[in-house]
C-alpha cells in the first residue's frame, strides 16, 4: 500500500470523514481508546458505513509509517488531483473576491501542512503549486494541516508562470513575498482580487515567478536572521490581507 493512502490523526481523519466520506475505505483505532472525540468520529463513520477495527499501537505505528497518529488511522482513496482547469472553473463560479495563495516549490510537508492551515483560517479559496518539485498531499501534510487539507483545494499546475498570467488576465493582482523587496508588506494594498506568491524553503521565488508578479513586498525584519520560515511568512502576509479586507 502506498503511504499516500493512509490518513492519520484526529483532525485529519475527522475532516476527511466530514468532507469526503466517499474516500474513506476503513479505519483502525487504538485498542482500549474510548473518549468523546472518538465517539463523534465513530458516529460519522457509521453514517457512511465505514468499517472500524481496533489495533495495537505497533500496528498503528506501522500503518502511519511512524507518524503522530493519536490512536487513529484511516485507509483512504487518494484525493482527486486538481489542475489549471479546476482552478479556472472555481474562479469562474466563485462569488467572493478572489483570494489565492501561490507556493513556488515548497517541498517540506510540514510547511505545506502549516500553509494549508493558515490558508483555511484566512479564507483563501485555493492554493496553487507547480506540479513538479513541490510536495503534494501526503499523510504528513494532512496531519499537520489539521483538517485543512480536506477543505482548501490544492491546484497542481504544469506551468506556474502561464497560470499566473491567466490569473492576471482575470484581474487578479499578484504580490510576491521576497525579503529583499523595497516595498514593505504593510504599505501594499491587498484589498482587491489577490494572489500572494511565496518562495521555496531554500531558493525563495524562482526568477520567472518573481518576474511574473505585479509587485514584490518584504516583511520587515528587526533581528539578525535573513528570512522567516515560509509558513510563518505566509501567515503574516495572508493575515495582513485579511486585516485590510476587513477594514476596507
Ligand atoms: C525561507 S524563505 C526563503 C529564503 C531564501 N533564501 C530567499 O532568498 O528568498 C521562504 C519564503 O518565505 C518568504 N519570506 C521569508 N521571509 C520573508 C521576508 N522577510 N519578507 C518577505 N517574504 C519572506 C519568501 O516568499 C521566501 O521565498
Amino acid at each position: 500500500m502506498k503511504k499516500q493512502d493512509m490518513t492519520f490523526g484526529l483532525h485529519a481523519v475527522e475532516a476527511v470523514l466530514k468532507h469526503s466520506p466517499e474516500r474513506v475505505i476503513e479505519m483502525w483505532v487504538l485498542q482500549g481508546r474510548d473518549d468523546d472525540r472518538l465517539t463523534a468520529i465513530f458516529e460519522i463513520a457509521a453514517q457512511w458505513g465505514v468499517s472500524i477495527q481496533y489495533a495495537s499501537r505497533k500496528a498503528l505505528d506501522d500503518k502511519s509509517a511512524g507518524g503522530q497518529h493519536q490512536g487513529i488511522v484511516a485507509k483512504v482513496k487518494p484525493a482527486k488531483v486538481l489542475n489549471d482547469n479546476d482552478l479556472h472553473a472555481m474562479l469562474d463560479s466563485a462569488e467572493a473576491t478572489p483570494f489565492l495563495l501561490i507556493l513556488d516549490g515548497v517541498t517540506d510537508p510540514h510547511n505545506l501542512g502549516a500553509c494549508l492551515r493558515n490558508a483555511d483560517a484566512a479564507g483563501v479559496q485555493g492554493i496553487i503549486v507547480p506540479k513538479d518539485n513541490s510536495v503534494g498531499l501526503t499523510p504528513v501534510v494532512s496531519k499537520v494541516a489539521c483538517g485543512a487539507a480536506e477543505i482548501v483545494p490544492l491546484y497542481q499546475v504544469t506551468n506556474l508562470a502561464r497560470t499566473m498570467r491567466s490569473l492576471q488576465e482575470k484581474g487578479i493582482w499578484i504580490i510576491g513575498a521576497a525579503g529583499e523587496a523595497d516595498c514593505e508588506l504593510y504599505q501594499a494594498s491587498l484589498t482587491g482580487p489577490l494572489a500572494i506568491a511565496m518562495g521555496a524553503e531554500g531558493k525563495g521565488l524562482r526568477r520567472l515567478t518573481r518576474e511574473s508578479c505585479d509587485t514584490l513586498v518584504s516583511i520587515p525584519m528587526a533581528g539578525s536572521v535573513s528570512s522567516l520560515n515560509v509558513s510563518v511568512a505566509t501567515g503574516i502576509c495572508l493575515f495582513e490581507a485579511v486585516r485590510q479586507r476587513l477594514v476596507n
